[in-house]
């Protein structure tokens, strides 16, 4: 959420990211709102003004002015009992514009409406070729007997993944390298829940527009979320910190769940797109000094989980219409996946300057002692099964088993190789 006094001073800017994020939204329709609540809250001031000075004239008036004095108190309560529900009414009417307000998009954003204007910025990792035909990822699971699509099918439906014996090792193993790497790093871990409350989701943005992107538990108020950066974003919720509590950062980990709505017919085989997934999250509440410097912290972490993983990969700047709202600047990680010979996204990395730290009531305060919204950064750490089809597909080998990198082998009680040949 924008500050509105900086959408009073510089509409402009803000009239430009609308227009560049795609956004529909008339700012005049915002900044005539706005001016209707200064306008009421400037009479219901005025008048509790008048009523409080008159209150302290009855007890010093003399006993012949006092009624007209208690006459003129009930008409000014009067006309507050009318007029302050509607200036409650126009200040609820604002904010909801303002939810819908896009962040400004940092110049070196590319514009433009889709990822098809993401601009590719480097590509690292040696991309594999194979001496022997390659197998897709659903095929690997299937071959080495790691997956059961039909079973888990009749107990969950479409987009459900179920993984057996050392897949499911591989999993966790990727998790908890995923976990130890960013704590190795100074990222506080974290195992979150996904249950939320539909407030904390407004904070970080995903509302109001992303309602259909979550399942809500019936006769609840309580939703799931997509992604651990919810609960995490709201943890410190309405609290104002002290300047040396920041930076916090966290490796968050929690299952997340997605109803990809919209998103019918794509990625409906195997395991890229699933509702039910486990990530680890790297979430960041900064000084706004620091904000640059941790985007490229945590996007440096999670090409160095990568790295070690052995994975080949490229970083992508996302357009102004593929960032959303509440972005200022984002990159996303997109792994390489032989089956498709394509990079396919496997994280998101964003910075979000104060516009989810302003919704959320996230404060701290600064070396003047005044109260001042903090930044918040979010990226991926690692997102599984996502993560595993560029892995079991890059790192198959021709007996059909699957190479582990050097890094992983601790966590999956030293093997090097994983799969029956
Ligand atoms: N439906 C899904 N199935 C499997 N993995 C998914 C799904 N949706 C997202 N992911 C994984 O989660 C990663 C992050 O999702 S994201 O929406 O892009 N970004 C976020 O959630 C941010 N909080 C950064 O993690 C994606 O890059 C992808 O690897």
């Amino acid at each position: 959420m924008q500050d509105i006094r900086f959408i009073r001073e510089h509409p402009d800017t803000v009239r430009k990211a609308i227009a560049d994020k795609f956004v529909t939204l008339d700012l005049d329709e915002v900044l005539a709102a706005d001016r209707a609540v200064l306008e009421l809250r400037q009479q219901v001031e005025t008048l509790q003004a008048e009523r409080n000075a008159n209150a302290k004239l009855v007890p010093k008036a003399s006993a012949e002015d006092r009624p007209a004095l208690i006459g003129k108190g009930k008409e000014l309560g009067v006309q507050l009992a009318e007029l302050e529900p509607q200036l409650r009414e126009q200040e609820e009417a604002l904010r909801a514009l303002l939810l819908r307000v896009p962040n400004v998009p940092h110049e070196s954003a590319p514009v433009g409406p889709s990822d098809d204007d993401n601009a590719e910025l480097r590509r690292e990792g040696q991309l594999p070729s194979f001496d022997f035909e390659p197998l897709d990822h659903v095929d690997l699971l299937a071959l080495q007997g790691w997956s059961d699509p039909e079973r888990v099918a009749r107990v969950s439906g479409s987009r459900s993944y179920l993984l057996r014996g050392e897949a499911a090792r591989l999993e966790l193993a990727i998790l908890t390298f995923a976990l130890d790497f960013l704590a190795e790093r100074g990222m506080e871990p974290l195992s979150t829940t996904a249950l939320v409350r539909p407030e904390t989701l407004t904070a970080t943005g995903h509302f109001p527009g992303g309602e259909d992107q979550v399942y809500r538990l019936e006769g609840e108020e309580l939703m799931l979320a997509g992604t651990s950066e919810v609960p995490i974003n709201s943890l410190y919720a309405g609290e104002i910190l002290g300047e040396s509590d920041l930076p916090l950062a966290f490796a968050g980990f929690s299952a997340a769940f997605r109803s990809e709505a919209g998103s019918a017919g794509r990625d409906v085989r195997g395991l890229i797109r699933v509702h039910e997934f486990r990530k680890v999250e790297q979430y960041v509440i900064c000084r706004p000094e620091d904000g640059m410097a941790w985007f490229e912290r945590i996007l440096a972490n999670a090409e160095g989980i990568l790295q070690a993983l052995e994975l080949p990969y490229r970083v992508v700047q996302n357009s102004t219409g593929d960032m959303g709202l509440g972005k200022h600047l984002m990159m996303d990680i997109e792994t390489w996946v032989p089956s498709e010979e394509k990079y396919r996204e496997t994280h998101s990395c964003s910075y979000l300057t104060d516009w989810q730290a302003r919704r959320t009531g996230l404060r701290f305060k600064g070396a003047d002692g005044k109260p001042q919204f903090a930044h918040t950064l979010n990226n991926t750490g690692i997102a599984s099964p996502r993560i595993l089809v560029p892995f079991l597909e890059n790192h198959q080998q021709a007996d059909g088993t699957v190479r582990i990198p050097a890094a992983l082998q601790p966590y999956l009680g030293g093997k090097a190789v994983i799969g029956q040949p």
